[in-house]
């Protein structure tokens, strides 16, 4: 089911022609909302999510990860976010592997900054924020999950500044896909990124990370490059694991990192 009800006639015109064929998916398309990701989030508290794509023209308050906020413009990004039941071995890796996917689809000069940002030509393009909903001691059976996404398509504006993550990288301007694709839109992004996303992350629930390690790496912004944890501790990228954990050595040590803040440390 597809419903673009909200939209203005020539908007809905837009999208209704480009809305990917998702089986088993309904579609929503709206032209404003407060954050796709919020709204999502609001449903599966209230009941498990049937498989859902949520897209909005302009968000009101959009999120990004780590309580910051995420700033775009209508007609000048892409946001969305895909909501539905998994049931992975292992959560751990599948923002890394939605990250890949997209990245995949848009350009082959889209890198990866662990753990969810897309970079391009070393500056932010886009951003992943995954969340779920459910009771902490579901760790058996499906849980509900909310996968936000938002691509700059055209160069943003300096609201977007703000996306950017504090740190020596967050003072660099965010890129848009616009500057390597001209004249690309949202509306024609969508059934190019989407259908391969849902595929990658149903292939993620049912085989976890590991087949997707080698593609990461070859898009690995990371590696080799001198890092900052949020604890403070510095060190060097070295790729990721098979479980998607970022492998940092410190003084000589190999180190797992989970979840951290990263910042890349300037030259
Ligand atoms: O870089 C980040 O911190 C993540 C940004 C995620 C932004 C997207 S836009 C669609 C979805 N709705 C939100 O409110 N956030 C995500």
């Amino acid at each position: 089911m597809i419903t673009t009800a909200s939209l203005a006639g020539g908007a809905e015109a837009i999208w209704q022609a480009v809305v990917p064929d998702l089986p088993g998916f309904t579609v929503e398309v709206l032209e404003e909302i407060d954050s796709t990701n919020t709204e999502l989030m609001r449903r599966a508290r209230a009941a498990a999510l049937d498989p859902v794509l949520l897209v909005a023209e302009r968000q009101t308050a959009g999120r990004g990860r780590l309580g910051r906020g995420w700033h775009s413009q209508a007609g000048q990004s892409l946001t969305f976010s895909l909501g539905l039941s998994l049931a992975p071995r292992s959560w751990s890796g599948l923002s890394l592997v939605v990250g890949l996917s997209l990245a995949e689809q848009l350009h082959a000069d889209v890198r990866l900054k662990w753990p969810n940002d897309l970079w391009l030509m070393g500056r932010k393009l886009g951003g992943i924020l995954v969340e779920t909903a459910g009771h902490a001691d579901e760790r058996e059976g499906p849980r509900s999950v909310v996968i936000g996404v938002g691509i700059n398509v055209a160069r943003p504006a300096e609201a977007a500044l703000a996306n950017a993550p504090a740190g020596p990288m967050g003072a660099m301007p965010p890129a848009g896909l616009a500057e390597v694709e001209m004249g690309v839109t949202a509306a024609e992004l969508l059934p190019r990124l989407v259908p391969p996303l849902v595929r990658d992350v149903q292939s993620f629930a049912a085989e976890g990370f590991a087949p997707f390690a080698s593609r990461f790496a070859a898009r690995d912004a990371l590696k080799d490059r001198e890092l900052r944890l949020s604890d403070g501790t510095t060190g060097t990228a070295c790729g990721v694991a098979e479980d998607g954990a970022l492998l940092v050595r410190v003084n000589g040590q190999l180190r797992r990192v989970d979840s951290a803040e990263v910042s890349v440390r300037p030259c």
